[in-house]
């Protein structure tokens, strides 16, 4: 039998991980893609945890051993039951039956905190934006889809910042990819959701060959296109960097590195016949377009067709 696909995302709450997401299942297909949110394995709804005083994202927090136990039962491609969290009442509904399709995402906030659960992974992408652009973020989407008042969002970002820097970003170090969207230097404020991306490309997987890049652009930092090698929590990386003014032909050129591994995928990994790839929903409600984020969600796209070679599963059954 054959098992699914199983995509790791990790981040701290408001990092972007839904956003991400959104872009990744258009490609592979909604119908080919099943995504579960590790916010339904909290323990306690939120009266319980206010009444209790520990954070949503301390481990105490969360049924990490049931959701280790769900990640190696979808894994091997079997159903599982599960527990839903609802973020509108704050509370939990009756729990739903999964059986994964061929392409599994795991967003959240612990998914990497056990070494049984990041074997389950076989691709692993932690998302780390600058803790200010963080806060913003989440005060837009917390006041604007949970009920909460800017005034409550900071005080809770306050009240978690222990755990957070505890539990949640000492996971960047199992991941394959480090993305991190930020600001433009000279505009760190009004960018109007346009953001440069950062990606850090660890050699725990065999990432597209983009050396093509630094001959193409001689390897000069003003590119807005950039590759180079860095460090990261001290070992070795490689670092891509895309900034929100690279040209289409810029943007057309990285692309093609990334698709021209997999010819035979070429119609599924391309940002023309995927409109929903780099799409943001702007502070008002409009939609925006970013090639930086387009790149990136492409780029996680291609791991998870490659990972389908991995494992055998025929080309022309993705
Ligand atoms: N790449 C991006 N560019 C611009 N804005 C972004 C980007 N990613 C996320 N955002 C903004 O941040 C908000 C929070 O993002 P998102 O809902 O994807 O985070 P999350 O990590 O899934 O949050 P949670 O785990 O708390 O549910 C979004 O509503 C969006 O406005
Ligand atoms: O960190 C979070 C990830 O989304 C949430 O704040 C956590 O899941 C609790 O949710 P809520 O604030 O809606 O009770």
């Amino acid at each position: 039998m054959s098992r699914p696909i199983i995509l790791g995302i990790v981040g701290d709450s408001a990092a972007g991980k839904t956003t991400l997401t959104k872009g990744i299942a258009q490609v592979l297909g909604p119908e080919n893609v099943t995504v579960i949110c590790t916010d339904d394995y909290h323990k306690y709804d939120r009266q319980q945890r206010a009444e209790i005083g520990i954070t949503a994202v301390h481990p105490d927090c969360n049924h990490l051993d049931i959701m280790q136990q769900h990640l190696s039962l979808l894994r091997t491609g079997q159903p599982i039951l599960k527990p839903i969290y609802n973020h509108k009442t704050g509370c939990f509904d009756p729990p739903e039956y999964i059986k994964p399709s061929k392409f599994v995402i795991i967003e959240g906030l612990l998914g990497y905190s056990t070494r049984a659960a990041r074997d389950c992974y076989d691709v692993k992408v932690y998302l780390a934006p600058p803790e200010s652009l963080r806060a913003q973020w989440k005060i837009k989407r917390d006041t604007q889809k949970r009920g909460y008042s800017p005034e409550e969002v900071l005080e809770q970002l306050r009240k978690r910042e222990p755990d957070s820097e505890a539990y949640i970003r000492p996971q960047r170090q199992w991941s394959d990819i480090v993305i991190s969207f930020y600001p433009p230097e000279e505009d760190p404020v009004r960018n109007n959701g346009q953001l440069n991306v950062r990606l850090v490309l660890r050699p725990t997987i065999p990432h597209p060959d983009f050396t093509e890049i630094i001959q193409s652009t001689n390897g000069t930092s003003m590119s807005s296109i950039r590759l180079g090698l860095d460090r990261d929590m001290s070992k070795p990386v490689d670092v891509l960097e895309v900034d929100r003014h690279a040209n289409l032909e810029q943007v057309n050129k990285l692309e093609q590195i990334i698709c021209s591994d997999m010819p035979n995928l070429k119609s599924v990994c391309d940002r023309e016949s995927n409109p929903e790839l780099g799409k943001i929903a702007g502070t008002t409600g409009e939609t925006l377009q970013s090639y930086p984020l387009a790149l990136t969600q492409l780029l996680i796209t291609y791991h998870m067709l490659k990972a389908t070679h991995s494992i055998g599963i025929p080309v022309s059954a993705v």
